[in-house]
């Protein structure tokens, strides 16, 4: 078994509470709360920005070439592709994307951006690697199962979504950061193995929490302006 074989063996039961949780089955059914989707754009527009930073601290990291092109790819689809399925939530609430930019992080994406922001400033490239890898992965296969059970035509409310995130893009990138972290894993030592797993299972996690934080509405409990700043 692969080290990535391996990781998404232990990460099962977060796979699956993604998938099952009431955020994705919303965008299944195409019945989302649409005050749930309002909070997910505006968190998620911060959330992939500070994704490129660490993608940008990732790139400072490499020897390669190879793999700083790889990094600036990634950087370049989220710039110019990952707004489409944000276009898509913003038309289904009605709302223009401009509108949805530049908020404050509710606690539980604050909490995952900082988390992968701590590894792209102290971990090794394999870190940094593991921590960002849930992101397409899970994606891809909520992409996945809902094309599978829901099989969405064009009249369905979340189809580019869904589309989106089934496609061999995602695919792609996330068949790339595997086999990456693979590579890196063989020379890795037991402890950064160790590291490297802890760093994925979390941003699991972190992934399962942001539909949580999105399906909820999170917001800080007590509001002062200082507690609420963007700290990117
Ligand atoms: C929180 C989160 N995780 C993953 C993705 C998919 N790139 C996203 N847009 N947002």
């Amino acid at each position: 078994m692969t080290f990535t074989e391996q990781l998404r063996q232990e990460a099962d039961p977060i796979f699956e509470a993604i998938i099952e949780h009431p955020f994705v089955r919303g965008i299944a059914a195409g019945n989302v709360p649409k005050e749930a989707v309002k909070h997910y754009v505006k968190a998620d527009f911060e959330y992939l920005n500070a994704f490129m930073h660490v993608y940008g601290i990732a790139i400072s990291k490499c020897h390669d070439r190879k793999d700083m092109a790889f990094f600036s790819e990634q950087i370049n689809f989220v710039i110019n592709s990952e707004t489409h399925p944000h276009h898509n939530l913003c038309n289904y609430i009605g709302i223009p994307y401009e509108a949805l930019q530049g908020y404050p992080l509710p606690p539980s994406a604050d909490h995952y951006i900082k988390h992968m922001k701590h590894y792209a400033h102290e971990g090794s490239l394999g870190e940094i690697l593991a921590a960002l890898l849930p992101c397409p992965w899970t994606y891809l296969e909520i992409g996945n199962r809902l094309m599978d059970e829901v099989k969405p035509d064009e009249n369905h409310p979340l189809y580019e979504w869904i589309h989106f995130y089934a496609d061999g893009e995602m695919e792609n990138t996330t068949m790339k950061l595997r086999r990456h972290l693979d590579s890196w894993a063989e020379g890795a030592s037991e402890r950064e193995k160790k590291a490297m797993t802890d760093a994925f299972i979390k941003s699991c996690q972190l992934e399962w929490g942001f539909w949580e934080m999105s399906y909820n509405v999170e917001t800080w409990d007590l509001n002062p302006k200082h507690a609420t700043s963007t700290s990117l």
